[in-house]
Order: structure tokens, then sequence, then C-alpha cells
């Protein structure tokens, strides 16, 4: 579960730079909801994805996580509990390393503390467990370096390395943005069965239309810092791609990339 509650987020305060990217978020997002967020260019998406990484510190407001104040964590004690995958399928991998190699970076990642060292025994035993259910054979290219697959192919590994581990909150930022459609409906749909047998809590940042009503169960979007439409249950179920370009114009909300997908 994370509870963001009045975050704000202002970016060079004080200056004439000063940009308030977040006004007073309230958000609570349950455990195992998958939650696709949309908004147009500078909504403030990726800020709170940021701020629930621990990258972006609020100027005020609380970022609790399964009932934990966070908000005063650092990245890196929050790494163990939030995973994030990027748009640039090279971002999520390392490309010099072997796919068994990444595999172990991200197990030592998530790991608890105290069992950091204990994980390499049976560590290729798991990774091929784990890599089998994508059916891209990678199971049988452990000791292949990652930089030789394809873009698709290294975001299915992105998502098998984040959701290894004690990871609870899945980030995903525009994750399948940078990939043809056949791919990108992949990695969407092993994107949907892996969170829900792992029942983790993710938040989805795209900018298809389309992917933010089939996907999850619940759709909000930003606009200008503050999230201008939650929809859920009957209310979402009914909303259409064109229901939704409506009621952006119905906002006053103008924006290329919104309409995309
Ligand atoms: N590190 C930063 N320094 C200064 N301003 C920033 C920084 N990061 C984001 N911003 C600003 O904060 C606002 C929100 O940006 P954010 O990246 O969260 O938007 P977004 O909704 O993810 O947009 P997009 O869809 O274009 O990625 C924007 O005005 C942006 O320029």
């Amino acid at each position: 579960m994370i509870e963001l509650s009045g975050i704000r987020v202002v970016f060079n305060p004080g200056t004439a730079l000063e940009n308030v990217a977040l006004r007073g978020v309230d958000l609570t997002i349950p455990q195992g909801q998958f939650l696709p967020v949309i908004g147009s260019n500078g909504a403030g998406k990726s800020t709170t994805l940021n701020v629930i990484a621990g990258l972006v510190r609020p100027l005020a407001g609380c970022v609790e996580i399964d009932g934990t104040d966070v908000t005063n964590w650092p990245v890196h004690a929050r790494a163990r509990l939030v995973s994030r995958i990027f748009q640039d399928p090279k971002m999520g991998t390392c490309e010099d390393f072997s796919i068994l190699e990444n595999y172990a970076l991200a197990r030592a990642r998530t790991a608890p503390r105290g069992l950091r060292m204990a994980i390499g025994a049976g560590l290729r035993e798991e990774a091929v467990e784990r890599l089998k259910v994508l059916d891209l054979g990678l199971e049988n290219r452990l000791d292949d370096k990652v930089g030789l697959l394809s873009g698709g192919q290294r975001q299915a590994l992105s998502l098998v390395m984040a959701t290894a581990g004690e990871t609870r909150i899945l980030l995903l930022d525009e994750h399948t943005a940078a990939l043809d459609p056949k791919t990108a409906h992949f990695v969407m749909e092993l994107s949907r069965r892996l969170v829900g047998e792992l029942r983790l809590t993710v938040m989805m940042v795209t900018h298809s239309m389309a992917h933010a009503l089939d996907y999850g169960d619940r759709t909000i979007m930003f606009h200008r810092g503050r999230v201008l439409l939650d929809l859920s249950g009957e209310a979402r179920d009914q909303m259409t791609v064109d229901g939704l370009i409506a009621h952006f114009k119905n906002d006053g909300i103008a924006d290329d990339a919104l309409l995309l997908g």
C-alpha cells in the first residue's frame, strides 16, 4: 500500500526558476492495486514516482509504504521495497553484465539485509525458473551479455528483476513506450500477469489511454500538479478512450502527447 498525503514539491524554490510540480497530492493506493496514471506533459506524473522512490524530497507532506512513514528514508533504504522500470530498456539492466549477473544484482538489491550474502547458492536455478515463464528462451542464455538482447527482451528481463525478492511496490514509467506495438502488448500482458501473481502495488505512468483503461483496476489523471480525475468501478468500466478525450477537452486540456496511443 502507498499513501501520499499533502505532497507538495517545488523545484528551485525562492528563485526565478521556481516551479511548483505537485500542489498537495493526496492519494491512497491499496495493497495489490494496479493503477495506471495519465496526464499532460509536465503534469507531475514522474515527479510523483520520484517522490515514492525517494529521488525527490517533498517540501511538505508524507509518504507511507505499507503503513511505515518513509518520507525521510533515502533512496537506497527504499530500494528493497520499491522497484522501477523506465521507458528506455537500457536503464533497467546493465549491458556489459550477463543475464545471470544482472539477476544477481537485482536479488542483492531486493533481499533483506541479513540474507544478501546467502543468495548466491541456488541463484542460477532460481533465475532459470523465473525466466522460463517469459517463454523467450532467456533461461538458456544466462551467460550471454544483456547487450545482446532486444529491447523487448530487456524490458521482460527488467520486469523479472524488478519483481524479485522483497519488492512490494512497482513503478512503471512509460515502460512500453519505446517498444513496437506487438512487443509492447507482450510486455503489458507480462506486467499484468507478474503483478497479479505477486500481488504488488503498482503505479504505471502511460501516455496510452487505451492501456490506462484496459489494465489495472483504477485510472487517475494528473493535471498541473494535482489529481484531476480518479476513475474506478462502474464509472471506469463504462469509460472509453473517446470519453476520456472528451473529458480532457471539457477541462480545457489539449495536449497532443496526452492523446497518443
Ligand atoms: N529536477 C527538476 N528540476 C526542475 N524542474 C523539474 C524537475 N523535474 C521535473 N521538473 C518540472 O516539474 C514539472 C512536473 O514534471 P514531471 O516530469 O513530473 O511531469 P510529467 O507529468 O511526468 O510529464 P511528462 O509526461 O512530460 O514526462 C514540470 O514542469 C517539470 O519541468
